[in-house]
């Protein structure tokens, strides 16, 4: 059983990628999906009809360990898949989960083989969170076979290069995509993953003690959730943006805004809002992830009366 990994930090486009790529993928797929948060979204996002197992509040590398390797045994199981694709939470170490693959390989004795190791990267925060976030936002470009970057658009071609010649400073060995991945078919986009080096296994060597993510960030699951005018629901995003209640590096979520149920998708670098699709019936409520939130706060902000 193959396993392939989607890493990119929080918002970078993993499960816009996924919805590109997963239908381009042949034989049976499970995926995983982790978030950090303590309401599972992706796995609702996702449009290709394959199972989906969520293991959500905390990190499949660090707290959900346990829960990661009893969900790939029971995968390995019920479906014998031909491969499982694992979209770690976007504050996830791609060593870490890697290290994860390779306990649940040995401590439930599963034939699983670690291939594809892809990173989004939102070119737009890259530097940024380099500089605010280094080891954890790193370690997923450093140990990648394939990056894809993302957010692209208005960026001028002249900055582009140099962000892209930037990234690829950091893992070198790394293929890398300098167009946008969209615009590709899905045979096109399965030579462009085929052409990334497998993830090589090495043995020996002790693994860095690494300060879990949990300690860095944190997450607010709202489900209780006003109705929101327009006004109201902008001075969210604006108090998001002021840091009113923390740093808030990602907000997600269904909401009722006025009078339209909406799907909004925020990071300091890129908002988006659409028509929330009522075919899957997802209930209204949102996550949001941060450094430093007060918990309080954000769940004010979410009720108004
Ligand atoms: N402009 C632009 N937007 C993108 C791109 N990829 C994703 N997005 C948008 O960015 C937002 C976040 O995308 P997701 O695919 O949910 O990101 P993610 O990495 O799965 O996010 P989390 O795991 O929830 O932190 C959504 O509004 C996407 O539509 C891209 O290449 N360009």
């Amino acid at each position: 059983m193959e396993v392939q990994v989607v890493s990119g930090f929080l918002g970078a486009g993993k499960t816009t990628f996924l919805n590109h790529y997963l239908p381009a993928l042949a034989g049976k797929t499970v995926l995983i999906e982790n978030e950090f948060g303590e309401v599972g979204l992706d796995g609702e996002l996702i449009q290709e009809d394959i199972p989906v197992r969520e293991i959500y509040a905390g990190c499949i590398c660090c707290s959900l360990a346990i829960d990661f390797r009893q969900g790939i045994k029971e995968i390995a199981e019920k479906f014998s898949p031909d491969q499982i694709v694992i979209e770690p939470s976007g504050v996830g170490r791609l060593s870490d989960i890697v290290k994860a693959c390779q306990k649940a390989r040995e401590k439930e004795g599963i034939d699983l083989t670690i291939t594809k190791l892809i990173a989004m990267v939102d070119v737009k925060s890259f530097e940024e969170y380099r500089e605010d976030f280094g080891d954890f936002y790193l370690d997923q470009i450093q140990h990648a076979g394939l990056i894809l970057p993302t957010n692209m658009e208005g960026v001028e071609e002249k900055e582009w290069n140099r962000l892209l010649d930037e990234i690829c400073g950091e893992n070198p060995k790394a293929v890398i995509c300098r167009e946008d991945y969209r615009t590709f078919g899905r045979k096109e986009l399965k030579t462009l993953v085929d052409a990334a080096e497998d993830y090589e296994e090495m043995s020996g060597g002790h693994p860095k003690p690494a300060l879990p993510a949990e300690r860095v960030f944190s997450s607010v699951a709202v489900e209780e959730v006003s109705e929101f005018s327009r006004e109201q629901f902008d001075a969210v995003l604006n108090a998001f943006k002021c840091q009113d209640a923390g740093q808030v590096l990602r907000a997600k979520g269904i909401l009722s805004v006025a009078g339209q149920r909406i799907h909004f998708e925020y990071t300091p670098f890129s908002y988006e809002e659409c028509p929330a699709d009522e075919r899957k019936h997802l209930s209204e409520k949102a996550v949001v992830i941060g450094c430093d939130l007060d918990e309080e706060k954000v769940r004010q902000l979410f009720w108004v009366e």
